[in-house]
């Protein structure tokens, strides 16, 4: 992300918004095949790719990846095993929170959210996928302490609606659509309150507007199947189609993909999800908004991701590479490759991590111990 594609307002400009497009034509990367989702212990992508390779790309391999990222409930003797070293390699968040806190010490945390699985749980309808009333609390403090940004897959405006918090920042179209807080703590014109948009697939939208209808089209004769405009990409969701229906919506989704050789096909919870071949992923995202806030090449800066899906290993990755900060995987099953370096189980232990983080925050500076150590920022 360079200089000139960081769009901020300035503080005289009344509407206090200016929306530019990315140059995009630098940013085109070979088309890339279906990337690897979760399973009890999930299959790497580049296994996945390999999978996809040996079937040609074919709908069979597409299928064969869904039903990887449906593991059976019960777990076997050695998947219970591997959990177990998972975890070791991964450990709880909550129990390790003072090694967090440690090592974020004299430096300003950013927090960064996904959404669907880690602020609200996996619901069947995508449309009924609510936060609760205590995570938006708890998530409004973070906000007050720390700049907070929600970084989703999908569109922007719909995940605000869940949202509503009107100071932070949002992430939309896995992260190809960003927009800073409208509401801040002081008028004062300051780095915490531009507003901030920056959109880098615009010039996808007639074509990505175009496929939306065509997958209408296409998968309306399959029960269960639901297509999601999220504005800059779009999701097909298979999580009600029976599974002997994933082929016939594999291929439909397939024949309406070939003739859109810009537009790239990955794989979340139970979702096929289409976009644009730029490079622009949630990782840099999380980049253009530390930018953003001013710690571009800043050491003082100790950013937090926590994530549920393979989209979210893009940030984790980014923050392993930078050295600064931790992602957080929020998952109840081991996964094989990750970057991000703790875990938490589900959305209701992200919601206590946030509590404690808050409420550390909150106690006066010289109480600021955790363990025999006085963590001040
Ligand atoms: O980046 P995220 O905020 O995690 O968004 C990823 C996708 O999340 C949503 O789908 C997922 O959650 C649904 C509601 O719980 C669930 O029904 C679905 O099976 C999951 O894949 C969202 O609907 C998608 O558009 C996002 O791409």
């Amino acid at each position: 992300m360079t200089k000139q594609n960081v769009v901020v307002s300035d503080c005289s400009s009344r509407s206090g918004m200016v929306t530019v497009a990315a140059s995009t034509s630098a940013l085109f990367s070979p088309p890339e095949a279906l990337a690897a989702l979760g399973g009890h212990i999930v299959m790497s992508e580049k296994k996945l790719l390999k999978r996809l390779e040996a079937g040609g790309g074919r709908v069979n391999a597409w299928v064969d990846s869904m039903r990887d990222s449906s593991p059976s409930r019960k777990k076997s003797t050695t998947e219970k095993e591997e959990q177990n070293s998972w975890i070791l390699r991964h450990p709880s968040a909550l129990r390790k929170f003072g090694q967090i806190i440690s090592a974020s010490k004299g430096k300003q945390i950013v927090m960064f959210l996904d959404y669907d699985g880690t602020l609200s749980p996996i619901v069947e309808d995508p449309d009924r996928a609510f936060m609760s009333r205590e995570m938006r609390e708890v998530v409004r403090d973070v906000a007050r302490y720390f700049p907070t940004a929600i970084v989703s897959g999908r569109c922007r405006a719909k995940v605000y609606k869940f949202v509503r918090l009107a100071e932070l920042y949002y992430a939309g179209s896995h992260g190809m659509d960003i927009k800073g807080p409208s509401k801040t703590k002081s008028r004062k014109c300051n780095k915490g309150n531009q507003a901030v948009i920056f959109q880098a697939a615009t010039e996808f939208l007639p074509m990505i507007h175009e496929v939306h209808k065509a997958l209408l089209e296409k998968t309306n004769s399959i029960p269960g199947a639901k297509v999601e405009n999220n504005k800059f990409c779009l999701s097909v969701h298979f999580r009600c189609v029976d599974e002997k229906r994933w082929a016939a919506l594999a291929e439909q989704v397939r024949l309406v993909l070939s003739a859109y050789p810009k537009l790239k096909l990955t794989q979340g919870r139970k979702v096929l999800e289409i976009r644009p071949i730029i490079k622009w992923d949630k990782g840099k995202a999380l980049e253009f908004l530390l930018e953003s806030l001013g710690y571009a090449s800043s050491s003082d800066v100790f950013p937090v991701y926590i994530g549920d899906d393979q989209t979210d290993e893009d940030a984790f990755k980014v923050l392993r590479k930078r050295g600064q900060g931790f992602g957080i995987l929020v998952s109840r099953v081991a996964k094989e490759e990750t970057s991000a370096t703790y875990s938490l189980q589900e959305p209701s232990e992200v919601r206590e991590f946030l509590r404690l983080l808050v409420d550390w925050k909150r106690l006066p500076l010289h109480a600021r111990t955790i363990g025999a150590v006085n963590i001040q920022q």
